[in-house]
């Protein structure tokens, strides 16, 4: 177990449209509560102080038990919910989450902060049989965001590519399927399978 981190702020992207999902993914149940709420919980036990990331729209909808930062930009996709939050707090590290990863862990998540190297852009998972690195399961460190801004600046937006040209601290995962997306009621239903049938995620063996 390791302490909360100063200077770590925790954000949950929930901004998607969820348009694959059919429904709000971030109101999905895979631990008895909103998966909002789960994985807001999870970046507490870690971070100074934690936010959901939402479009302004959206921004209604939200209880108020939980720190909101709205999108402040013009482009839409995570790019943006990331690049918000470090406006409003430019001095902090951010680590970054999505809201569809259903199989992520504390202990993964504390992997990611020992693994932390603050002379980086960024720490980010590898994934995949390139691995590439993960943006939405990512600490970003303050430094990343100037160069971020000529990026967006260029009207280019996906934060894969532009950790691709950064320099990043790449963690490899225990288990790649920890950062499997579930964006379909398939890929929900098989993230559930997974959980109940397997020890991968159960709550009581992820600390
Ligand atoms: N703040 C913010 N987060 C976003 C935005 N778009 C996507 N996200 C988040 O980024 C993560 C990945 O999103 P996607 O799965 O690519 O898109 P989505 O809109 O959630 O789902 P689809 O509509 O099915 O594509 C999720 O955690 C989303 O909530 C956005 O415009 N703003």
């Amino acid at each position: 177990m390791i302490n909360k981190q100063n200077n770590l702020y925790g954000l949950v992207l929930c901004g998607g449209r969820s348009t694959r999902m059919g429904k709000d993914k971030g109101l999905l149940s895979y631990y008895g509560e909103s998966q909002r709420k789960y994985l807001y919980k999870m970046l507490d036990e870690l971070c100074d102080k934690v936010f959901i990331s939402l479009h302004g729209d959206q921004m209604n909808n939200i209880s108020a038990d939980f720190n909101t930062i709205a999108d402040n930009d013009h482009f839409p996709g995570p790019f943006n919910g990331i690049y918000s939050a470090h406006r409003q707090f430019p001095n902090v590290a951010w680590l970054v989450i999505a809201i569809d990863m259903p199989l992520l862990r504390e202990k993964d998540l504390q992997q990611l902060i020992t693994s932390r190297n603050h002379e980086k852009t960024a720490t980010a998972f590898a994934t995949g049989e390139k691995k590439l690195p993960e943006p939405l399961c990512a600490i970003w460190e303050p430094g990343s965001f100037l160069p971020a801004a000529e990026f967006i600046g260029e009207n280019q937006s996906g934060p894969r590519r532009f950790l691709l040209n950064s320099d990043v601290q790449l963690v490899f995962p225990e288990d790649d399927t920890i950062l499997m997306n579930a964006n379909t009621p398939e890929e929900s239903k098989a993230a559930l399978k997974k959980i109940q049938t397997s020890e991968i995620n159960n709550p009581a063996t992820t600390k």
